[in-house]
């Protein structure tokens, strides 16, 4: 080889010479590394163009950044660019962070998060303070989101010990958080779902409870409150009252059905005995009857003592035979007598069994509100809830004004719907969180959790405004119905018999500065 090649040509021409000398065929591989021999530079790997098109083919688009991540690897393999591929493979969070198990399936995500290098963040630290909010967040949703994933729990439980470090790394927090989301929405859509179906399932329970309830208005009344009570939006309020009510028709139900069946029973049983006792006197006595007959006749016949003396023998006998069979029919009434004593004793035991399940009714059988023992229990609750969370909570007493006068023009049974209309209109204006209950006659008490008596006022003063504008219909007459209100704070050293003084007192002044007014005591 003389001076070195320095054109193209030159190159070329040097490299054939070169395949010639070592008897080569001059194949494009074999021309190619002749040439970079003689030029001294790095024989170049050709671009798989074939073979990266056939794994991009492959790729999943079942998520949006899969589809973004294949449209970028598609555009670096058109554009033979191995930067714009290494920058994707390496830098990408799909690619980076991607779970090594099972393949991504089609769920919405959030928004990819940018490339670390876009974002400027590579190994940048959170703010302590941002770590700690975000490690509460997840901490606090924890027991509702992974109550029944396992999985879940342990990647969250993960991730909040993560932040609760000394410091995260952001490529690591961002691989954790985004396998969270992953998870999370799944966990989501999957409580959502236990969620519906389960309101559903009890509002078709309500239904059969209803379809199967003897024809009683009270219970009727109830199941369509349950029905309606079972739709969603629930709190823990509604849920507490729904069970409540769902006890009151569970016991009316047993009471309802226990005293059917006996009274069917007792009632068989005299008419059957009765139906016997009156068959047998009816045979009994005809038969003694005839043969009393026959004697007379006998007799009548009967020309001499002699003839005389066995009829009246068989006269006698008979009379003793109906002696006997009279006592007996005497001592079966005596018996009968006996057992319908001790029907009515059974009758009476369970009617005070079943005044003491009445005891357990915690709703007013006339507006369906809470009855006395309803509101106790919905204030003790209240009070305890409030201690706990360290809240407020107020109680309203409303007393109908002039409500004796509508009874006296109207009549008690317009009375009666007067009241159950404002137990409806109160229903519909208070607050979920606020309870309303029947404290006797045309009394009524509001619970209000979480308010101040400032704030108590206002909700009374919106129901005044609500019963204005729904007026109570009476026939064709429209009946405006007003209440005076006495409002007062429940304390925590206090029991509620002395709050519901107090709130009375306070209804008093309403009431004296002449009606339809609210007071706060
Ligand atoms: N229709 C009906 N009336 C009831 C019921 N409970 C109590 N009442 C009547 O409500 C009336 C209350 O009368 P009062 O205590 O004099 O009060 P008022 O007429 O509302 O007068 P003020 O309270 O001073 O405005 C009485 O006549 C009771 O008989 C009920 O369940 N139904």
């Amino acid at each position: 080889m003389g001076s070195p090649a320095s054109t193209p040509q030159e190159i070329a021409r040097e490299a054939v010479k070169l395949l010639t000398a070592r008897r080569l065929p001059p194949t494009p591989d074999n021309f190619q590394a002749a040439y970079h021999e003689v030029a001294g530079t790095r024989p170049l790997q050709p671009f798989p163009l074939a073979q990266l098109r056939q794994i991009a083919q492959a790729l999943p688009e079942r998520t949006p950044a899969q589809v973004r991540f294949k449209a970028l690897f598609n555009k670096a393999v058109s554009r033979h660019s191995w930067d714009d591929l290494e920058k994707l493979l390496t830098q990408n969070p799909l690619a980076s962070a991607a779970p090594a198990a099972a393949p991504e399936p089609a769920v919405p995500r959030a928004p990819s998060v940018p490339p670390a290098s876009a974002a400027g963040s590579e190994g940048a630290l959170l703010p302590p303070d941002l770590a700690e909010q975000t490690a509460r967040l997840i901490d606090v949703g924890l027991p509702l989101v992974a109550a029944d994933d396992a999985r879940l729990r342990e990647m969250g439980e993960e991730l909040v010990r993560y932040l609760r470090l000394e410091q995260q790394h952001a490529p690591t927090l961002r691989r954790m958080l985004a396998d969270y989301a992953y998870r999370l929405s799944f966990g989501v859509e999957e409580q959502l779902g236990v969620r519906q179906g389960l309101l559903g399932l009890l509002k078709q329970v309500f239904e059969h409870i209803d379809a199967i309830s003897p024809d009683n208005p009270w219970l009727r009344q109830q199941m369509q409150a349950l029905v309606q009570a079972a739709q969603p939006p629930l709190s823990q309020r509604r849920l507490e009252d729904l069970q409540s009510r769902l006890k009151d028709v569970i016991v009316k139900q047993a009471e309802a059905r226990e005293q059917t069946v006996r009274a069917q029973a007792l009632m068989r049983e005299t008419l059957a005995t009765f139906l016997e006792r009156l068959a047998q006197t009816a045979t009994s006595t005809g038969q003694y009857q005839a043969k009393f007959e026959a004697c007379a006749q006998a007799l009548e016949r009967a020309d001499s003592l002699a003839d005389m003396a066995p009829v009246v023998q068989d006269a006698i006998q008979t009379a003793r035979a109906f002696a006997v069979d009279t006592q007996r029919v005497a001592e079966e009434l005596t018996e009968l007598r006996d057992r319908a004593d001790r029907a009515e004793a059974e009758v009476q035991r369970l009617r005070a069994e079943l005044d003491q399940m009445a005891e357990l009714v915690t709703h007013d059988l006339l507006t369906g509100v809470l009855n006395r023992k309803g509101l106790a229990s919905a204030i003790d609750r209240e009070t305890r809830r409030a201690e706990r969370t360290c809240t407020r909570v107020c109680i309203a007493l409303l007393d109908v004004d002039d409500f004796k006068r509508l009874n006296d023009t109207l009549g008690h049974l317009a009375g009666d719907a007067a009241l159950k209309h404002l137990a409806d209109v109160a229903r519909r204006s208070l607050r979920p969180q606020d309870t309303i209950g029947r404290y006797g006659g045309e009394e009524f008490i509001i619970v209000l959790p979480d308010t101040t008596p400032e704030e108590a006022a206002g909700v009374v003063q919106r129901l005044q405004r609500d019963l204005s504008a729904h007026l109570f219909l009476q026939g064709e007459q429209k009946v405006l119905i007003t209440f005076s209100a006495g409002i007062t704070e429940l304390r925590h050293d206090e029991s509620v018999e002395a709050a519901i003084a107090r709130a009375d007192a306070a209804m008093y002044r309403a009431k004296r500065a002449g009606k339809n007014r609210v007071m706060t005591g």
